[in-house]
């Protein structure tokens, strides 16, 4: 079975995705997912000025071997860019192995571990009390799980946060990218304080998720693990950046509260040190950025050994060719924490008709041949490209500051 053609499909159905279709010579064809938000053409141009030309031709079974070609081939190794063009040929080419055999991929990865996949919603407010009435929408709509994360008094924009009541935020809000104010001491005093106030109205049997996205340095994320430590997190999440992993091991001797990271991560080698060591929790990297099945895999695997379990990022900058990939990969992988859900828009859904479903709190996943995504590139043509960014952020005397 021989790849015969290629496209790399970009469209904006609300915002920007980067989709590649693989097509074989029996009618069988793959997607895969290939999005970075905002730098989705860096990645369309890779795949197309350095990917597709080498895979015409090429055998669409052999998967590990094209990995290996694509990775272990190029001079030029790893990198998100690189990385999100190998996972979404990889995503692609398990599709088309999971549909010749007639299977959902997650058969094809060993079978189901669980009946369904538990999943975390986004729970914003402007403040506490607005926060508190989003935890009570999201499970009544019955989460199990929450993220939440609320504006901060004397802080005018918060990362993460809707800019009005009863929507959702978006990540990239601009064409060039906006800039915040950050202040870490009005942070850290008021997170325990929204922490009470949910656990004190929706009691401990919820899951609580918090997001710092990169903010602190090693001792203020200890800090903040202590004072939450009390409220029972299922996690804090990235609360530092993490190119130096040793990083991660001053946070962890000081606090019990469960550390996950990993959504900007996008190769074992980005994670070992923190896994070994085993100074997290939860690994997130998620198939479009960690090199598709073939390398999350390994990762998961060599997680496992470690009791670290996978959070799979899930925002809606990622496709739901990702996430219904995601609601196969969870569906199988014996370690399993959670799987996040930002819901994607209706437009979205209708470019990319899939077949999971969310259920009570839970992805199910579904039975048709392949990972049950597939674009609709007629559609996706009415929506072209439109540039958008992230947001930076600066300390109140103006210097730049983490993600
Ligand atoms: O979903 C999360 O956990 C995020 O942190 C969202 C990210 O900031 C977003 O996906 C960046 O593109
Ligand atoms: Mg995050």
């Amino acid at each position: 079975m021989k790849i015969i053609d290629a496209r790399v499909i970009v469209t904006c159905p609300g915002r920007n995705f980067v989709t590649l279709k693989l097509i074989t010579d029996s009618g069988l064809y793959g997607i895969g997912d290939a999005t970075l938000n905002g730098r989705e053409l860096a990645v369309s141009s890779y795949l197309e000025e350095h990917v597709v030309p080498a895979l015409i031709g090429r055998d669409a079974s052999r998967i590990e071997d094209t990995w290996q070609y694509l990775y272990r081939g190029a001079y030029w190794r790893r990198g998100p860019v690189t990385m999100s063009a190998i996972s979404a040929v990889d995503m692609a080419l398990w599709d088309i192995k999971a549909k010749a055999a007639q299977m959902p991929l997650y058969q094809l990865l060993g079978g189901k571990s669980r009946e369904r996949v538990m999943t975390y919603a986004h729970c914003t407010g402007k403040d506490i009390d607005s926060c508190l009435e989003e935890v009570a929408r999201h499970v009544e709509l019955g989460y199990k799980a929450v993220r939440v994360q609320a504006g901060i008094p004397g802080i005018k924009t918060i990362y993460g946060v809707a800019k009005h009541e009863g929507e959702r935020y978006e990540p990239a809000d601009a064409d060039i990218p906006a800039e915040h104010v950050w202040s870490t001491e009005k942070y850290l005093n008021h997170v325990p304080q929204l922490f009470a106030a949910v656990r004190e109205r929706f009691g401990h049997d919820l899951h609580l998720l918090h997001d710092v996205h990169h903010r602190l340095t090693p001792i203020e994320a200890a800090r903040l693990g202590k004072a939450v430590e009390p409220y029972h997190l299922f996690w804090l999440e990235d609360c530092v950046p993490a190119e130096n992993q040793e990083s991660l091991r001053l946070i962890r001797e000081h606090t019990t509260t469960p550390l996950a990271i990993g959504e900007v991560f996008n190769s074992i080698h980005d994670c070992r040190e923190m896994i070994q060591n085993q100074w997290i929790d939860y690994i997130r990297t998620p198939l479009t950025h960690g090199g598709g099945i073939t390398h999350v895999r390994r990762i998961a695997d060599f997680a496992s050994l470690y009791h670290v379990r996978t959070g799979f990022h899930g925002p809606t900058d990622l496709s739901p060719v990702c996430l219904g990939a995601a609601v196969h990969f969870d569906t199988w992988v014996p370690n399993f924490g959670v799987q996040e859900h930002m819901p994607h828009d209706a437009l979205t859904d209708s470019v990319f008709p899939h077949d999971y479903r969310f259920e009570d709190g839970h992805f199910l996943v579904g039975e048709s041949p392949g990972h049950g995504v597939d674009i609709d590139e007629e559609a996706a043509a009415k929506y072209p490209f439109k540039r958008a960014s992230l947001p930076v952020n600066r300390l109140e005397d103006g210097t730049l500051w983490h993600w």
